[in-house]
């Protein structure tokens, strides 16, 4: 099926019938390079300084960096604006759906009041999180109007505050199936864009926490990126966070922005939530987005909370705890090409050793 999505980390064929891949790189290497130290290169230019560049620059290029993504990594686009401010909305959600849509209604206005053009909700904003629930709170995304008054209450707002909202997820029903859904609205109140939880949150830790969405959720087929009036955006939700292959395929498709709505626990948000936010945004230099429920009392899931914002350093710009709140903070795009030029990891993957395959691009040439 064209559109599964396995994309894969693997060694090239090439190298795997060569038993020592960096054979090459080795001898070379040990003929040339120890008899100068990498300071003296750039201190004290010489004729044989200038023969190792050369000798560097074409070993490098037998790295093939443009070979280290398939197909190659597609340029970074020029965003439609360079600066905006974010408003990330750690919702508390209740078991009223009513009140969880109107009071949602409220945070984005706020945040838009305060100056965000682009509002990011949490996972699972309109329902409790749990597998109870989903089959009660889930719309019909597709049917629309009253059969999800969810989005429809996301696309209102959105066409008349003339801003982007990710819209967080809510169960979604499509026939007899439940997918945990984020719903993009273009600044016109369309629906730009579905993104359907991919990988599935199915954890078992022992006196800790276990959690099997795969009891009543299906998981997603495709990787979503779309382009906003606020830049290239790449969608996962919670757990999908953690397969660094999907935001990696998201970079290499020209994402300047990755927003995850989440809703971690208490057992791996304290260790895992900040680390995987700014392992994606350093690894793949671009800004990540995060926004958690709010940790509510009483519940039967406790939210880790501490929505955030990660700029392409891997900083963090923005964050809070876990109480209700609503965090405005600027993106800046300049940046993106700044980090990239002083730190090129782009130019210096080594394509002749390993490979990225973005299955669904692949299929669709
Ligand atoms: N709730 C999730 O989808 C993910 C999560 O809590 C975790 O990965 O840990």
């Amino acid at each position: 099926m064209k559109s599964a999505i396995s994309s894969s980390l693997f060694f090239n064929s090439k190298n795997l019938l060569n038993p020592n891949p960096l054979s090459r790189f080795i001898s070379l290497k040990s003929n040339f390079l120890p008899k100068l130290s990498p300071r003296s290169i750039t201190k004290s230019p010489s004729s044989s300084t200038s023969a190792l560049r050369s000798i560097s620059s074409s070993m490098a290029s037998s790295f093939k960096p443009e070979q280290a993504r398939v197909p190659s990594a597609l340029p970074l686009p020029a965003p439609p604006l360079t600066k905006f401010n974010i408003g990330l909305c750690q919702l508390s959600v209740t078991s009223d759906k009513k009140r969880n849509i109107s009071h949602a209604k409220k945070a984005i206005e706020e945040a838009a009041s305060k100056g965000a053009k682009l509002v990011l909700l949490p996972e699972i904003w309109n329902s409790p999180y749990s597998n109870d629930s989903f089959p009660v709170y889930a719309e019909d995304i597709d049917a629309g109007g009253d059969a999800s008054p969810s989005t429809a209450m996301l696309s209102e707002v959105s066409k008349r505050l003339r801003i982007t909202i990710i819209g967080g997820s809510i169960p979604e029903r499509v026939g007899d199936r439940l997918y945990n859904t984020c719903c993009v609205f273009g600044s016109d109140g369309e629906l730009k864009a579905k993104h359907r939880k991919i990988h599935l949150f199915d954890i078992d830790i022992p006196g800790k926490i276990t959690f099997m969405e795969s009891k009543t959720l299906t998981a997603g087929e495709t990787p979503t990126i779309v382009d906003t009036d606020v830049g290239r955006i790449g969608i996962g939700i919670c757990y999908d966070i953690r397969f660094q292959e999907l935001a990696m395929i998201y970079a290499a498709r020209g994402a300047h922005l990755l927003c995850y709505p989440g809703a971690f626990n208490m057992t791996t948000g304290p260790l895992h939530w900040e680390l995987l936010q700014r392992a994606r945004a350093t690894d793949n230099q671009l800004y990540v987005a995060t926004c958690s429920p709010a940790r509510g009392s009483g519940a039967g899931y406790t939210a880790w909370g501490h929505s955030t914002l990660v700029g392409p350093f891997g900083e963090v710009l923005a964050t809070t705890e876990h109480e209700e709140d609503i965090i405005i903070a600027e993106i800046d795009y300049s940046v993106l090409e700044q980090r990239r030029t002083s730190l090129p990891l782009n130019k210096q993957r080594r394509g002749d050793l390993y490979q990225l395959v973005d299955v669904q691009r692949l299929n669709s040439k």
